[in-house]
């Protein structure tokens, strides 16, 4: 389990970005960190890395803490960051570099996923586009084996193809043992992939929930299938109206993750209102 607690942070002392914040990460799961421009994704995601000091509180991987930058922390958490930078080697070589300090990395499976991606070994690292440099940068993360993989805006850069490819592989090397945590904004390129869904705002952390909670109590679908009242959000449509509703009736219906992410940003407390309501009515049934 990966466990943050009482985490502050801002760039200046006078402007703290984070206030306290709490979040637990379980094994087995693939995270999806949503939150506007400038929301703190990316610093959440270095403070996790250990990357930044937070001015208070800890990250604990596996009972290590991310700001100590211990060896045994270092070699269970692997970050793809935005903006790459690489030295002037092949990608065989470089990968020579990067194995070591990464006890559970996977060579074969590395250079099947390069290969996937149509890199070759002998590539050279600056003489790669952006998408090429993300590609190779993905597939080491993913042979690390590490325990925590951190991956800001990891589609940025790839071409159409690429991006279902970068989701096989995502599914192919998430196991029980590891977490994935995602940041991204181009929420339909990993639809289907995500689940928790984590959403970031002015430095909290405003929604946490499975699909299964959310499909479990929401219901994703068109204004003229749902009775006014139960209308938390609606957004124009040209042809229908789209909302998202209190799922009052146990419905199932498909997360539309672009219309989550709004909803939750534009009608906070009734979004808060319906989820807490919900939960309350489960643990009156005691399920
Ligand atoms: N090096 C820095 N120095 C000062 N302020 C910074 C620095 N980096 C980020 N910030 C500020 O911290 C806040 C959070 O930035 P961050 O990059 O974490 O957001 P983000 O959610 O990743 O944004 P985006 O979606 O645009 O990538 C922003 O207000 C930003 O201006």
């Amino acid at each position: 389990m990966i466990s943050i607690n009482n985490l502050t942070f801002g760039y200046s002392r006078r402007k703290i970005l984070y206030d306290n914040l709490d979040l637990e990460l379980q094994e087995g799961n693939i995270y999806g960190l949503l939150g506007e421009n400038g929301a703190g994704k990316s610093t959440l995601l270095m403070l996790i890395a250990g990357l930044k000091r937070p001015h208070h509180g800890t990250v604990d991987v596996g009972g290590h803490y991310a700001a100590d930058a211990s060896p045994e922390f270092l070699r269970e958490v692997f970050f793809i960051p935005e903006e790459m930078t690489f030295p002037n080697i092949s990608i065989e070589s470089y990968v020579g570099v990067i194995e070591p300090f990464y006890p559970k990395f996977d060579v074969t499976a590395f250079f099947e996923m390069i290969s996937e991606f149509g890199l070759t070994p002998d590539m050279t690292l600056h003489n790669m586009s952006y998408g090429q440099k993300k590609k190779a940068l993905i597939s080491l993360g993913l042979a690390s084996n590490t325990r925590l993989l951190l991956m800001d805006e990891p589609t940025n850069g790839l071409d159409i193809p690429s991006k279902s490819q970068f989701r096989k592989l995502v599914a192919k090397y998430m196991s029980d043992d590891r977490v994935f945590l995602i940041s991204t904004h181009q929420v339909r390129d990993l639809e289907s992939l995500i689940d928790p869904i984590v959403i970031v705002d002015s430095g909290k952390v405003v929604f946490n929930e499975t699909l299964d909670s959310i499909t479990e109590q929401l219901l994703f679908t068109t204004a003229d299938k749902v009775e006014e009242e139960d209308v938390i959000y609606l957004e124009k449509g040209i042809a229908d109206d789209k909302v998202v509703a209190k799922n009052t009736l146990g419905d199932i219906s498909r997360v539309n993750l672009e219309l989550l992410f709004n909803a939750v940003l534009s009608e906070k407390n009734k979004m808060a209102d319906t989820l807490s309501t919900s939960l309350k009515t489960k643990n009156h049934h005691g399920i």
